[in-house]
């Protein structure tokens, strides 16, 4: 019985709480404004206007009711100008938006600054190796290396990953777009890889990301190449457009982390390597 009463009514629910908190939006953006009592004005005399009509049933002046209606529908945009401008600088500068949007352009400012010391690293052949946090938590990583807890900036990257920096060995952990630690060992990838050219570093690199959904960028000491690894598949040879573009695509997009893997958003032409036996170079 109450169960098919809920199956029934449901939606008129759903209904009634959507306009319930729409008349109240409404009714918090216009208070205590001119357009409030023009509003007020106007429902009181439509009010007694449609209660006369109903009494009495003057058919002229409905008619004439219904058509100023649709006149007025027209012109109220028009008087609540002020108030409808208002309401809208109100939405755009809600607390959640612009949080919303300060997180974008956070990570926006984060992987242009990620894509910058990638580039610098290759162009001075300094090998490293990056990995960068999504949803499954590096801390056991981070345990193995150094905390450091920094703002990330190009230079700072540079001067970790200098050959004769203390903390130039092993991978450089980032996550909220952070470096939360350097000098960390990651699990090596077991996997028999085809390319026996790949030495520890990459094979570091897939290690990680066969085990998490973090995603690492390697530059090869030896010959400057920039490789991407996602789901233990590892795309290399990079160019620099290619690079940014890809991590674009995995970071700024938002449908990939849900729905698709990363390796779909990298593009199938590298998506070779699964997470099974087999090979894990993609482009080989
Ligand atoms: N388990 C590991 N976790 C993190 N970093 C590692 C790990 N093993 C090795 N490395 C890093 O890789 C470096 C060795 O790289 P190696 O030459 O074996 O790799 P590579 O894949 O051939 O890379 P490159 O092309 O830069 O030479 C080490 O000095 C260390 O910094």
């Amino acid at each position: 019985m109450v169960w098919e009463f809920i199956r029934q009514h449901w939606r008129h629910a759903i209904e009634i709480l959507i306009l319930s908190i729409g008349i109240y939006q409404i009714y918090r953006a216009f208070r205590a404004t001119r357009g409030a009592r023009i509003l007020v004005g106007l429902v009181v005399i439509l009010v007694v206007l449609t209660a006369l009509l109903q009494l009495f049933k003057f058919q002229v002046i409905t008619w004439i009711v219904t058509r100023g209606l649709l006149v007025l529908l027209v012109a109220l945009p028009v008087i609540f100008q002020p108030e409808i401008r208002t309401a809208l600088a109100r939405v755009g500068s809600s607390r959640w938006l612009d949080w919303l949007l300060r997180n974008d352009r956070r990570q926006i400012v984060f992987l242009e600054s990620l894509d910058e010391a990638v580039v610098m690293l290759s162009k001075k052949r300094i090998g490293a190796l990056f990995a960068i946090e999504r949803n499954i938590s590096l801390k056991g990583q981070q345990e193995t290396g150094v905390t450091l807890n920094a703002d990330f900036s190009p230079e700072l990257a540079m001067a970790i990953f200098f050959p004769k920096s203390p903390l130039h060995d092993g991978a450089m952990l980032l996550a909220d777009e952070k470096i939360q630690a350097a000098g960390c060992v990651l699990p090596v990838s077991q996997r028999e890889l085809s390319d026996r050219s790949m030495g520890l570093r990459h094979r570091a690199a897939i290690g990680l990301t066969e085990e998490t959904d973090s995603v690492c960028v390697v530059v090869s000491e030896e010959t400057g190449a920039i490789s991407i690894c996602a789901e233990g598949a590892i795309h290399r040879n990079l160019t620099e457009d290619e690079f940014k573009e890809k991590m674009a695509d995995i970071f700024l997009s938002k449908t990939n982390t849900d729905e698709k893997g990363v390796s779909e958003e990298l593009g199938a032409e590298d998506d070779v390597a699964g997470r099974g036996d087999g090979d894990l170079d993609a482009d080989l």
